[in-house]
């Protein structure tokens, strides 16, 4: 399988940004702010709502080839800012760049450029694999064949066997599911990728293909990846550095070691987010897995 960036992505990849050092800025993110009206009380008639940001003003950048991470508990806002980077979000102030072009902007260049995985991935799920991949594939605009090939030999390094791929979804577990989501997100060969929380709920072995893949798509095929997980191994694992996220705000960047030396010495990973954060991640993470 190889993935290489579709031709409209080239002009965008032909002219990239570089940053200070003089790398290649796959990923800029200014200032970000996505909020949420909720009811807070009031009347039937007359309701109350106030104002909460989920995403509060976040700025970062990702290089070219690189696996980021955005670590934090349930509800600090990790969903929200992977859809405000996918263009499913309208931001309510700041920008976010894929390769120079805005995701407002320019939506429908950034949109060929990338592709985002969730767990609330839709399908028919009385359809098969194969059924739903070949779907997509035509809205993609795809060739029937090559996009066939590509999806099953996703799905096989993904561990799924081939029977699998023609039985219909709403038979198969989560995980597998999962996987037939990855399969469709590499349909389109992005060159960036929003993996937003890939392995919650699946099983060590699935756990461990999905994550194996992950590090395939960075170090074989040139895919710059965004990652969110309440997995501190995983985190440590995967990421080249690793944001921590609380209450929609970054409140520490950096590679593992740079942020297990924010807490002192001989400190994990875990010590330091508890420590930046105030907030224990595995018991949060725990009510979703
Ligand atoms: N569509 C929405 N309407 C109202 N509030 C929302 C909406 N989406 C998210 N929120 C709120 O924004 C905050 C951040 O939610 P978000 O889903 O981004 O967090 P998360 O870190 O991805 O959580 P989890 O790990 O549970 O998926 C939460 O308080 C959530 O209730």
């Amino acid at each position: 399988m190889t993935l290489n960036a579709p031709p409209e992505a080239s002009a965008a990849l032909s002219s990239v940004p570089r940053d200070l050092t003089g790398r290649e800025v796959a990923i800029d993110v200014q200032q970000l702010v996505k909020g949420f009206r909720k009811k807070s009380g009031g009347t039937l008639l007359r309701p109350r709502f106030t104002e909460s940001r989920a995403v509060d003003g976040v700025t970062f950048q990702v290089r070219r080839g690189e696996i980021y991470g955005v670590l934090g508990p349930n509800g600090s806002g990790k969903s929200t800012l992977i859809r405000a980077m996918s263009t499913l979000l309208i931001p309510d102030a700041g920008r976010v760049t894929i390769f120079g072009l805005d995701v407002v902007c320019d939506e429908a260049q950034v949109r060929r450029l990338l592709n985002r995985v969730s767990v609330d991935a839709a399908f028919y799920k009385k359809l098969s694999p194969r059924e739903n991949l070949l779907y997509s594939a035509q809205l993609y605009g795809l060739d029937r064949h090559v996009a066939e090939e590509r999806a099953l030999s996703t799905l096989k390094r993904l561990g799924l066997k081939e029977k699998a791929f023609y039985e219909p979804l709403e038979e198969m577990s989560r995980g597998m599911q999962q996987k037939v989501a990855i399969a469709r997100a590499f349909l389109t060969s992005p060159v960036v990728v929003l993996l937003d929380e890939p392995t919650t709920g699946l099983d060590p072995k699935s756990r461990r293909d999905v994550q194996e893949f992950v590090l395939e798509l960075r170090d074989v095929h040139d895919a710059t990846i965004i990652l969110t997980t309440h997995d501190m191994p995983e985190a440590e694992r995967l990421c080249d550095r690793i944001a921590f996220i609380s209450g929609g705000k970054f409140v520490a960047e950096g590679t593992p070691d740079e942020l297990r030396a924010l807490a002192g010495p001989g400190k994990s990973l875990e010590d330091a987010f508890i420590e930046l954060t105030g907030e224990d991640l595995a018991e949060k993470g725990e009510e979703e897995t």
